[in-house]
């Protein structure tokens, strides 16, 4: 190693050993050193669970995310049979990887069988995350392996997302969710996620961040438009989904997902109830209550029994006061109006 170099990474692991050791389930000492001489360079704010959320590529997002990130940049080749989903966090992701494996799959598992997949695997195991799973921890796996149309998820805003997979013909499945439950669901999971000695995230001071676009791989608003801009450009690449509206009518874009993968249901499938049998299958109630739903860890760090908690429109109701309603229905205003995305936000 030149010794410019190894200066240069003296300083930085001398840098973060001292300003950002930290109590609150960041482990710097484990990234690489070109993750953490990136970091260095980067805007940070105090993060919601971990001790800061770096602003990278435009999102926030935690240092072990990051890592993750630079190589899937490096690595990932996407194909075009690839389907990727997209999500903003907590706003369906789970249900939404339960629902493709079940439509692209189901010709390989009768969705009716007493050993689908989906009965004895959490949905994240059977479409893993880029940046939580595939390219965590320093691993490059190799995707070759894996059965084609490849499922993949992510939580990187479109604008975000390297060249290759903008430009190639793979499919992007995005879903977002109105911002006051969003905001619910995200802040209710990250306090439960939070190490016992770390303080109580309090909801007023949370919800100050999550205005100010610092929430994991927010700003909210930013995520959503660059997934809508595209949709509207190239419908035949993403598909824009909103979870208020596959609660509401769920046979109905079962269809259209089907239909954009390339997979339609057929008549007989139709006729057959295959439809409303993976709507049920993948119902909230059904998955809440499998035992590998209520057990163990599919992701590093998160119990898949806290994946499912009460999936309801509005519940946010129940938290929110006044004055908080207004500040977020008016930021979501200035953000969003006139964009053509508009949410229900009560049932
Ligand atoms: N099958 C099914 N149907 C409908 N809703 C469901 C389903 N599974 C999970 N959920 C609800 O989705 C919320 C979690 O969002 P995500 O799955 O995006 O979380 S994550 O980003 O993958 O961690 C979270 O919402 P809240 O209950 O409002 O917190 C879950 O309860």
């Amino acid at each position: 190693m030149p010794a410019s170099t190894s200066t240069t990474t003296a300083l930085v692991l001398n840098h973060f050993t001292k300003n950002q050791a930290n109590d609150n389930g960041e482990d710097l000492e484990k990234l690489t050193d070109e993750c953490k001489e990136l970091l260095l360079s980067l805007p940070r704010e105090k993060g919601w669970r971990t001790a800061y959320l770096y602003k990278y590529k435009g999102f926030w997002c935690q240092s072990e995310e990051i890592e993750a990130i630079i190589s899937f940049e490096k690595h990932f080749q996407p194909r075009d049979t690839d389907v990727i989903l997209a999500s903003v966090p907590k706003s369906g992701t789970t249900w939404l990887k339960a629902l493709s494996f079940a439509i692209v799959n189901r010709k390989k598992f009768a969705i009716s069988s007493d050993d689908h997949p989906l009965l004895v695997s959490n949905p994240h195991d059977l479409v893993p995350f880029f940046e939580y799973k595939l390219y965590a921890e320093k691993q490059v796996p190799d995707l070759s392996k894996l059965p084609d149309p490849k499922l993949f998820a992510t939580h990187i805003p479109f604008a975000a997302l390297q060249d290759s997979i903008k430009k190639s013909s793979c499919r992007i499945i995005y879903i977002c969710r109105n911002p006051f439950d969003t905001f619910i669901s995200s802040w209710t999971f990250s306090d439960k996620l939070r190490s016992e000695t770390a303080p109580p995230l309090l909801l007023e001071q949370t919800f100050k961040m999550y205005c100010e676009g610092v929430v994991g791989f927010g700003p909210f608003w930013d995520h959503m438009l660059g997934y809508w801009k595209e949709s509207l450009e190239r419908p035949d690449k993403v598909l824009f989904l909103k979870y208020e509206d596959l609660k509401a009518d769920a046979t109905f874009y079962l269809k259209k997902i089907a239909k954009f993968l390339g997979c339609p249901f057929s008549m007989e499938e139709e006729k057959e109830g295959v439809v409303e049998k993976i709507a049920s299958l993948c119902s909230f109630e059904k998955m809440k209550d499998l035992e590998v739903n209520k057990s163990g860890r599919s992701i590093k760090n998160f119990e898949n029994k806290n994946l499912f908690r009460k999936a309801e429109v509005g519940d946010w109701v129940n938290y929110l006061s006044p004055s908080m309603v207004k500040q977020l229905s008016q930021l979501t205003e200035e953000k969003l109006g006139g964009s053509g995305i508009e949410f229900k936000v009560l049932p």
